[in-house]
């Protein structure tokens, strides 16, 4: 067979292996769990003694919702803040941004503020954020009240979800339902546009959805 033909059937191969392609960020302090609750969702562990993430890291899921495969890109940045203008980069091409706090310190909660203001300045402005409370298994040493962290997340119009990497609570959730959203306000907007006569499988559907969304 021709190279140039296999190249070709690669490519085909690949634009039909999955009906949605989303990017997930994780920002939020040094410490807070992004690390673990990526190893938790994509290999089905808890990492023991995990070390901090340098810069970026990055990890692919496929996963089947109503039968259609979504594709998530998950970057995983670092939160210290010697790698601020790295993980800046990344995120302008998000979809979704899941922005974590540790519900043991107060400090990682106290910083959003600081973390939204990241997210304005250099976020597209239909990303979807989720505020994610992270550690719920160490209930004794909790800081943050739920109620609280709610109602500040109602407040900046995050959805909220609290989890535990360690015991996998609400961590299949948490990418679920954000990948839900995402094809919600995908078909919507492909809608909107009323361009699906000319969307290719794994092709179009995610183009519309990355350039013009809707969110929130
Ligand atoms: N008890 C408990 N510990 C957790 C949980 N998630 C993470 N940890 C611990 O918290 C520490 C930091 O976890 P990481 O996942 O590396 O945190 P991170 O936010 O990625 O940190 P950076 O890479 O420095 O930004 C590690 O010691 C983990 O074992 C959790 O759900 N429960």
């Amino acid at each position: 067979m021709n190279p140039l033909s296999i190249v070709w059937e690669k490519t085909r191969v690949n634009m039909e292996d999955y009906d949605y392609l989303f990017k997930i960020v994780l920002i939020g302090n040094a410490g807070v769990g992004k690390t673990c609750l990526v190893r938790r969702f994509t290999q089905g562990l808890f990492p023991p003694g995990q070390g901090a993430t340098i810069g970026v890291d990055f990890m692919i899921k496929t996963v089947e919702i109503k039968g259609e495969k979504v594709k998530l890109q998950i970057w995983d940045t670092a939160g210290q803040e010697r790698f601020r203008s790295i993980t800046q980069s990344y995120y302008r091409s998000a979809n979704a941004l899941i922005l974590t706090y540790d519900i043991t310190c107060e400090d990682s909660f106290r910083c959003l503020p600081e973390w939204l203001r990241e997210i304005e300045q250099y976020a597209n402005t239909t990303v979807v954020t989720v505020l994610v409370g992270n550690k719920i298994d160490l209930a004794e040493k909790r800081e943050v009240l739920r109620q609280r962290a709610e109602e500040f997340a109602e407040s900046q119009s995050m959805l909220y979800l609290e989890t535990s990497a360690k015991e996998s609570d609400n961590v299949e959730k948490l990418f679920l339902d954000l990948a839900c959203k995402l094809i919600r306000e995908a078909k919507q907007n492909t809608l909107d546009n009323n361009d699906t006569a000319n969307a290719m499988p794994g092709e179009g559907k995610a183009i519309s959805y990355l350039s013009c969304c809707s969110t929130n």
